[in-house]
């Protein structure tokens, strides 16, 4: 005997409402996506089912493999997807068809209102099951968890709210495991129950779903429109890029081309077959704090988790599938973290990823480019965290520099100038500030590539000790450097060393004097060629944008930087020869440099004030 509970309405989650709304009133031309959405969540919930009834046949007692119903009814106006997979319970129907759970909804959903065209943002996002409102006045999902003797219903006409309800025994007599879901369709979406236009769309998106999916005509027989093939178990000769495509889309749920696809067989002492995808595109939430893979883990077809971690987080971005042949079908997904044989298939994996990007980094260097424009900053992250691949990682890395865009650390070294043992580098917010920051001029001088970094994560992986090619990586604006070697391009340049030089000691005895806490050091400088000043972090300290970015999180005590001097400067030549205004210059050196490392002076009234002051003095003067 089951109890009854009451029909009850519930509001959706604020986020599914607004998604709702903009999925209604948009003007996505890719409706037809509904319906891949449809069957890859059916499909998925075969698979789920599959995976249960490892441990609990008596789930599938038939022994059938679950599969995939398609049923119009033109008389009716309605599409059903029907599934004979897990089915949800009636908390489950709440929550999964009532929320969103991923973080970062919010800000995404608003990107999608501002955007002109939302599918290719649709795309990164995945809207799922909500898709379905784009061609659906009103959806009713019936659905039997497999095993349980309750059945529930959930409807909803889209707006802000949806009803769940316990089923009448004439649905719960048709659902016997799994999940319906009647579409009661638009007006203008009538088309979708057509054959012909349900295989056609079938055959585009979900041809290698591996379950079967029924058309289940009015008239006539039903019959299979999918081909039903675990597509990576196929050699790679039978496959045209059009079937990787088509793989790629359906694993990952996108909707654009895979920009490196990686398919093969590893045989020996384990056997395995990868399929794997490099997107062409970002997805909305790869700077996720979770930094979850998803390359799905099947063992012999069946599937078993899809957040194996089988790849190290920086290589998050990258989609697909592992299918192995020894690892145990029972395996649960807490085993799967200690499992030496799965560890053995992510070191293997991960090291072909990262040498396929090598080889298409050489042999095709644009398909690379648009693989490191889009996941550089991710895979950056390895550098820090992978110790044992580092080199290779910075081998990988494309670099803005003073050279140009593209350029590799290979190409760096091989252009270094005579005497030049290190690769120098310098962080902050954005090329163009970085071209005009003074500690370039010494270097450019020197005609010294410097490599200009720029995304938020280059501060924290320059951190840690590295090298290229027994060249250690410096920062511009870190420690002493010393360039005394390395010859001038121009050689007169050098002449002007004595023209207006100041006297060494006594200006950085004034300075040091009027500036006092507020800079650890002032020493003369080896950086600047033009400009006045420049502050730099100590040899033992954080680099000065990472530690503005931990200052802003504080995450870290600031430490007082140190002020380098041009003692060739006028500016810096007039503090010992103009004692009144001494205090004055060396505020205003400080806090030029500090305005030419993007940051404000402490406090900028005093700042103007000073410089009116300096100015107005200049003006009587003259
Ligand atoms: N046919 C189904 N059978 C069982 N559960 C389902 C079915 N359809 C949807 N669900 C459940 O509802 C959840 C939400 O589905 P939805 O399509 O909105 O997102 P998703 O599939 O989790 O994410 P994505 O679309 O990004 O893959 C699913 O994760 C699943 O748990």
């Amino acid at each position: 005997m089951t109890t009854t509970t009451p029909p009850e309405s519930q509001p959706f989650q604020a986020e599914v409402a607004e998604l709702l709304n903009l999925m209604v009133h948009s003007v996505y031309s890719e409706t037809d996506i509904f319906l891949r959405e449809l069957i890859s969540n059916a499909s998925d919930a075969c698979d789920k089912l599959r995976y249960e009834a490892i441990s609990a046949p008596e789930l599938i007692a038939d022994g059938a493999l679950p599969e995939i119903r398609i049923r119009p009814d033109k008389k009716a106006n309605t599409l059903s997807v029907v599934d004979s997979g897990i089915g949800m319970d009636r908390q489950e129907l709440i929550d999964n068809l009532g929320t969103i759970a991923r973080s970062g909804t919010k800000s995404f959903l608003s990107r999608l209102t501002e955007a002109k065209d939302g599918t290719n943002l649709i795309g990164q996002f995945g809207v799922g099951f909500y898709a379905a409102f784009m061609v659906a006045e009103r959806i009713v999902v019936t659905s039997r968890r497999a095993g349980s003797d309750q059945v529930f219903v959930w409807s909803s006409s889209g707006g802000s709210g949806f009803e769940i309800a316990q089923a009448s025994d004439e649905d719960a007599t048709r659902v016997t495991r799994g999940t319906e879901i009647v579409l009661h369709l638009k007006q203008d979406a009538s088309k979708y129950l057509e054959g012909f236009e349900i295989e056609r769309i079938v055959r585009a998106w979900s041809d290698n779903i591996q379950f079967p999916i029924l058309l289940m005509p009015e008239e006539g027989e039903s019959h299979q429109i999918n081909s039903a093939s675990a597509l990576w178990q196929r050699p790679k000769s039978e496959l045209t890029p059009e079937d990787y495509k088509q793989a790629y889309q359906q694993v990952a749920g996108a909707f654009d081309e895979p920009a490196m696809t990686l398919h093969y067989r590893a045989e020996g002492r384990q056997s395995y077959a990868v399929m794997l995808f490099a997107p062409s595109t970002k997805p909305f939430d790869l700077f996720d704090q979770a930094r979850k893979g998803k390359v799905k883990l099947y063992v012999r077809r069946v599937f078993i988790a899809d957040d194996a971690d089988i790849l190290p987080a920086y290589l998050r971005f990258v989609r697909g599938v592992i299918d192995s042949e020894d690892l145990p079908l029972n395996i649960s997904r807490e085993m799967l973290q200690n499992n030496p044989q799965l560890a053995q298939i992510r070191k293997a994996v991960t090291g072909r990823v990262i040498s396929e990007f090598e080889n298409l980094g050489e042999k095709e260097p644009e398909a690379f480019g648009k693989i490191w424009d889009a996941f550089g900053p991710v895979i950056k992250e390895g550098i820090w965290e992978d110790f044992e691949r580092r080199e290779k990682l910075l081998g990988l890395s494309r670099f803005t520099t003073t050279k140009g865009g593209n350029r590799s650390l290979k190409q760096y070294v091989e252009d270094l100038k005579p005497n030049q043992t290190d690769i120098y580098y310098l962080t902050g917010d954005s090329v163009e500030r970085l071209k005009a920051n003074p500690k370039l001029e010494s270097a450019t001088a020197r005609g010294i590539e410097v490599l200009l970094l720029t995304d938020p994560v280059d501060a924290f992986w320059t951190s840690a000790p590295l090298d290229f090619g027994g060249k250690p990586l410096k920062s511009l604006s870190q420690g002493d450097i010393d360039f005394a070697l390395i010859p001038l391009l121009d050689d007169k340049a050098e002449d002007k060393k004595d023209v207006s030089g100041a006297d060494e000691a006594t200006t950085i005895a004034l300075i040091k004097d009027a500036l006092g806490e507020r800079v650890s050091d002032v020493r003369a400088s080896q950086r600047l060629t033009s400009s006045a000043s420049c502050l730099v972090a100590g040899g033992g300290a954080h680099d000065r944008m990472l530690e503005r970015l931990l200052a802003m999180q504080n995450k870290a005590p600031t430490t007082r930087p140190i002020l380098e001097i041009n003692l060739r400067h006028p500016l810096v030549a007039a503090i010992a020869g103009d004692k009144d205004a001494a205090k004055d210059l060396s505020f205003l050196l400080l806090e030029q440099a500090q305005i030419l490392d993007g940051e404000l002076p402490e406090d900028p009234a005093a700042f103007a004030n000073r410089l009116t002051q300096l100015v107005l003095r200049g003006i009587a003067k003259g």
